[in-house]
């Protein structure tokens, strides 16, 4: 059970580096306290979070970034915490990442690079070894070559997008396609109606899925044998979409030509023809920003509010904060759930001016404004006779 402490200083944690600008939005109502034991809100980034235990205190959990495999979310539901992301807001940072090691793959960049710096020592002898060493990095342009594009979200459509400018062939799947996205993609990217259909026609692929059951080891021995011989993949979304020996099996025949993952480890170092970045995608200075102040503002706004905008385990709800007493319940998706919360607060004379209900699968989330003031005996006693509701999850009084 959760019991408000009302207008107490709010404590913030971060488990990574997150962007001073985005810390900003947290006023003097907020202290950050990377030491607390028990905060009301986290912000993370990639920090593995499935191991921790959560203080009674914490309400909310915003990931400044896209994926959410690094929290446990369905704990965090079970106990009413609501985690966020930031859909779209690292997004152009990875689809410019993408696009460079399309091409710098394709023209040997990363070798030829490497290369030339071991002729350092060779004086005037340079130019000469370039010219002749030059023919071991001859690549190949993109322009005509087919990209497949597996997943069609906020990076794989801008992808899917530049790439069309750059003169590319492009074919997208994603059977979960957004309407939103669906409206912004390019006419001319074309629509896999299999992710066999993409294998078998694309030079190119690079992967944008969440890592979840479903996509976990979608690229595997079986998968690899429907693709084109010497086929590129780009993988910047999560290293565990990939099973990694049969990865190592293709690169080692030829079958797949080269693999640029931005998710290195012992095993990816060991195999050949691999490019490994240090998990860069969302690694720019507008993008952290980007990130880092959409997740403040999504967690200040839900604890000072109870709006909810943007979460992965929880409907998005709000309606407009007058400022009057507000009751906001995590409770189970089940009848009647509104009647008992209501009549506990007529119980007190207590008339409600607005309130709103959006259930997500078993849970439901109910936001109620009162339109009388509320004194903090009346505040703390309600909040105890709703929390003794059956099928109740959390209730704060704001
Ligand atoms: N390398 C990095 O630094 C970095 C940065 C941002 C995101 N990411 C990763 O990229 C992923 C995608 O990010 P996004 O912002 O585009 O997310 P998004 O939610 O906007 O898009 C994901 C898309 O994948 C689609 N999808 C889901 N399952 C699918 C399946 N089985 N087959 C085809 N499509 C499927 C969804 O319908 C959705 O359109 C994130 O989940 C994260 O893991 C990595
Ligand atoms: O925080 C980062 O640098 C990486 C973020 C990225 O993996 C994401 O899923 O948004």
């Amino acid at each position: 059970m959760n019991t408000t402490v009302v207008n107490k200083v709010k404590a913030i944690k971060t488990l990574n580096s997150i962007a001073e600008s985005g810390l900003k939005v947290f006023d003097s109502h907020y202290t950050i306290d990377n030491d607390s034991e028990n905060p009301d809100a986290i912000v993370v980034r990639s920090f593995n979070m499935h191991a921790m235990e959560f203080g009674n205190q914490l309400k909310a959990i915003a990931r400044a970034g896209a994926g959410v495999n690094n929290i446990p979310v369905d704990k965090c539901t079970e106990q009413g915490i609501v985690v966020f992301n930031t859909p779209g807001a690292n997004a152009n940072a990875v689809k410019e990442l993408v696009l460079t090691s399309l091409m710098a793959a394709s023209r040997n960049l990363f070798d030829g690079v490497s290369w030339v710096k071991t002729l350092e020592g060779e004086g005037a002898q340079i130019p000469k070894r370039v010219e002749a060493g030059k023919k071991q990095f001859v690549g190949k342009e993109i322009k005509g070559k087919t990209l497949g594009v597996i997943g069609l979200g906020a990076i794989g459509a801008l992808v899917a997008n530049d790439a069309i400018e750059l003169d590319m062939d492009v074919i997208g799947f994603d059977p979960f396609i957004s309407v939103d996205i669906a409206w912004k993609l390019s006419r001319k990217v074309q629509r896999a109606m299999t992710m066999e259909q993409l294998f078998a026609e694309s030079d190119y692929i690079t992967v944008h899925v969440p890592l979840t059951e479903d996509t976990r080891g979608m690229f595997n021995e079986e998968t690899f044998s429907l693709m084109k011989d010497d086929v590129y993949i780009l993988n910047f979304s999560r290293g565990e979409l990939v099973n990694e020996t049969d990865m190592a099996a293709v690169l080692e025949s030829g079958k797949v030509g080269k693999y640029m993952t931005d998710f290195p480890n012992e095993n990816v170092l060991k195999m050949k023809n691999v490019i490994p970045t240090p998990h860069l995608g969302a690694s720019t200075v507008e993008s952290e920003e980007n990130c880092a102040i959409m997740a403040a503002r999504q967690v200040k706004e839900y604890l000072e509010t109870g709006n909810i905008k943007n979460s992965v385990n929880f409907p998005n709800t709000a309606i407009p904060y007058t400022g009057k007493k507000r009751v906001t319940v995590f409770h189970k998706n089940i009848p009647n759930m509104v009647g008992k919360i209501t009549s506990a607060i007529s119980n007190y004379h207590l008339n409600i001016a607005d309130m709103v209900n959006r259930s997500r699968g078993d849970l439901a989330y109910t936001i109620i404004d009162i339109d009388n003031i509320v004194d903090d005996e009346i505040t703390l006693n309600l909040e105890q006779n709703i929390n003794q509701i059956e099928g109740i999850v959390t209730v704060r009084m704001i």
